[in-house]
């Protein structure tokens, strides 16, 4: 058990090429909508959703990063303190699937071993897929990754996803907690915390033991403007 009045932050990142789904499905997990609309994520961006996992209140801060390589320099720092991450490619860009490998070394080059899916995402366009089955499968077996097939759009497997992320972390928090109990008995009794208003943090440790850095979602937009600190509880 963690202590009563711990509150569990994630940080979690969700990556990959572009246009393969990243910010809809966080769009659609934290506020339950879906767009059609395709509006390019420039740098980086994050919503939250809390929710219970095991009788334990969740917080997950979700960091939304451009796929595109332009922006690699601003979304690397991001993944700094991220406690999880989400591996994303689309059923109908076999780049994307390609792509995956790459992306997750970069997100271990910063942040070290942490709690991974693979998602599929797109599948209600299975009709017009361009990677086969199985070789999604040997990609997730080679990865070692829990892999899910999900439609954004269709509002399928999304939630599975991050639950999956929350109690994985919990997990090894637990675990790490039996080894180490000085980790969870902070004086700030919270695990992950995260400093959202834009000041510095700096020599502070995360509880992966990483630096945690300032959160500063960049605002802009290659059309509209959302707003990067809109949370929800749909709880
Ligand atoms: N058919 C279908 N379209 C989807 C699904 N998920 C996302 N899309 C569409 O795919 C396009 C790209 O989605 P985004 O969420 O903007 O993609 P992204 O990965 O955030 O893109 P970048 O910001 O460029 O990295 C949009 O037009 C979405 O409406 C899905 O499950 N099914």
């Amino acid at each position: 058990m963690l202590e009563e009045d711990m509150e569990v932050a994630i940080k979690v990142v969700v990556v990959g090429n572009g246009a393969v789904g990243k910010s809809s499905m966080i769009q659609r997990y934290c506020k339950g909508v879906f767009t059609k609309d395709y509006k390019k994520t420039i740098g980086v961006d994050f919503l939250e959703r809390q929710i219970i996992v095991n009788d334990e209140e969740v917080r997950l801060m979700l960091w939304d990063t451009a796929g595109q390589e332009e922006f690699d320099a601003i979304t690397k720092a991001y993944y700094r303190g991220a406690q999880a991450c989400v591996l994303v490619f689309s059923t109908t860009d076999r780049e994307s699937y390609q792509a995956v490998s790459s992306w997750r070394e970069k997100v271990e080059v910063e942040v070290g071993d942490i709690p991974t899916v693979l998602v599929q995402n797109k599948i209600d366009l299975l009709d017009d897929t361009v990677i086969k089955n199985e070789e999604a499968e040997g990609l997730a077996k080679r990865l070692k990754l829990r892999f899910y097939r999900a439609s954004v759009k269709e509002d399928l497997n999304v939630n599975e996803v991050f639950k999956y992320l929350a109690e994985k972390y919990i997990q090894r928090l637990k675990q790490q907690t039996a080894e180490e109990p000085e980790v969870v008995h902070t004086t700030s009794n919270k695990i992950g915390v995260f400093n959202t208003t834009g000041t510095n943090v700096s020599n502070q440790s995360s509880s992966n033991g990483h630096e945690v850095i300032s959160l500063r979602p960049n605002k802009q937009r290659t059309k509209k403007t959302k707003n990067p600190f809109g949370s929800c509880s749909l709880l």
